[in-house]
């Protein structure tokens, strides 16, 4: 069932099981084509232009790529997931103690299993625990695990933020022909926003259930902020939703991050940038018995920013810059991000009184968002 272990030879407070990645699926699946982007050709000269140009379709119509030479070694990747693994071994009462306060918009903590109702009486097989960043403003109670690793999983989370995402967002900037500071600097460590590193845990369902399900573990859906960077096991069940309109799976490769755009670069862009609508589905059959472990960075933006369309050269010559009098003008990103969570957290259950909806459309924040997809 469970990913295979071993015990590290570790001193004794810090004892962590090995977290080994699976065999791959042998199944053949009609894998997504998405470009990857090499960070370590960022600082060659004329870098930055090459990977911004073979960024340019990846952002516009695809709305997923993979980075490789990131700079955080496949060691200290499975660390993280040997966290993650240690944290949903606990006990439910033990972590219950660290419930997310979700009715309030904040998922900063446990979420526990079966939160979600995927389809009229059938919940969710997600365990989740989101680590926010670790500023005093942010600050809240940990499991042990979490706070003997703090160091360990504060630097990791300081890497994606300060070094990966840098280079991702002046690479994001370039393509919109923005100064390249331009997206950096709503996104700082030390700025207050909702940005964490998030630990997953899907469990895996006998075949019956699966089909109960149509196969679905989680519904088709945009990320709220703006970047999703995944650390993937070598486990196949993310898709997304293909130019063409069809899903197609997105091959976890050993070395890379998968990154998406999320729904925030999809306002500032107003569409340039596409927030891409995917989903997580049963296994193949040769891997449908794991259980799946998800590691997650969800990056935000500072929360007094407003979600109001950029000026940038490119959106005026495409004529998506005008005046901005959306109703997005008005809105805080922190105030759309705490919305979203919470419009997530209760709506499901009116969505699925209406008899579900293949596409919903919901006012969040101020702003119209299409919600769901099945
Ligand atoms: O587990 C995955 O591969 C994706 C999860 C996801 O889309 C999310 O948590 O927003
Ligand atoms: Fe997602």
């Amino acid at each position: 069932m469970a990913t295979q272990t071993r015990t590290a030879p570790t001193s004794a407070s810090h004892v962590l099981p090995t977290c080994h990645q699976p065999e791959e699926s042998k199944s053949e699946l009609d894998w997504a084509d998405l470009v990857t982007l090499d960070l370590s050709q960022i600082d060659a000269p004329g870098g930055k232009q090459k990977l911004a140009k073979q960024l340019d379709d990846a952002v516009h119509r695809v709305g997923f790529f993979y980075i490789t030479n990131f700079g955080l070694t496949q060691e200290q990747i499975d660390r993280q997931f040997a966290i993650a693994k240690n944290l949903f071994s606990l006990s439910e009462e033990e972590k219950l103690r660290y419930r997310a306060d979700l009715e309030h918009g904040n998922y900063s903590g446990y979420r526990p299993l079966g939160s979600i109702e995927v389809f009229p009486g059938l919940r969710d097989n997600i365990e989740m625990y989101n680590v926010f960043k670790f500023i005093p403003e942010l600050s809240r109670t940990h499991p042990e695990v979490i706070r003997q690793h703090r160091e360990e999983i504060e630097s990791f989370q300081r890497h994606i933020a300060q070094d990966t995402v840098q280079k991702l967002l002046t690479l994001i900037a370039i393509v919109l022909e923005l100064p390249e500071g331009a997206l950096t600097k709503g996104h700082r460590y030390d700025d207050v926003s909702h940005c964490h590193l998030r630990y997953m845990l899907y469990h895996a369902r006998s075949a019956e259930v699966n089909a109960k399900f149509q196969d679905v573990y989680t519904k088709g859906h945009t990320d709220f902020g703006s970047l999703t960077l995944l650390f993937r096991q070598s486990i196949a069940a993310l898709q997304i939703l293909a130019p063409d309109g069809a899903w197609k799976w997105v091959k976890p490769y050993p070395g890379s991050i998968t990154v998406n755009i999320a729904d925030v670069l999809q306002f500032w862009s107003n569409g340039y940038l596409k927030s891409s609508v995917h989903r997580v589905v049963a296994p193949p059959p040769d891997q449908a018995h794991l259980d799946r472990l998800g590691l997650l960075y969800f990056l935000r933006p500072a929360h007094d920013l407003d979600l109001k369309t950029l000026d940038s050269p490119l959106l005026r010559r495409l004529g998506l810059k005008g005046d901005d009098h959306s109703a997005r003008e008005g809105v805080k990103a922190g105030d759309w991000v705490r919305a979203r969570v919470k419009g997530n957290w209760d709506t499901a259950k009116d969505r699925n009184a209406k008899g579900g909806a293949r596409e919903e459309e919901e006012v969040v924040g101020g702003v119209k968002v299409i919600k769901y997809y099945d």
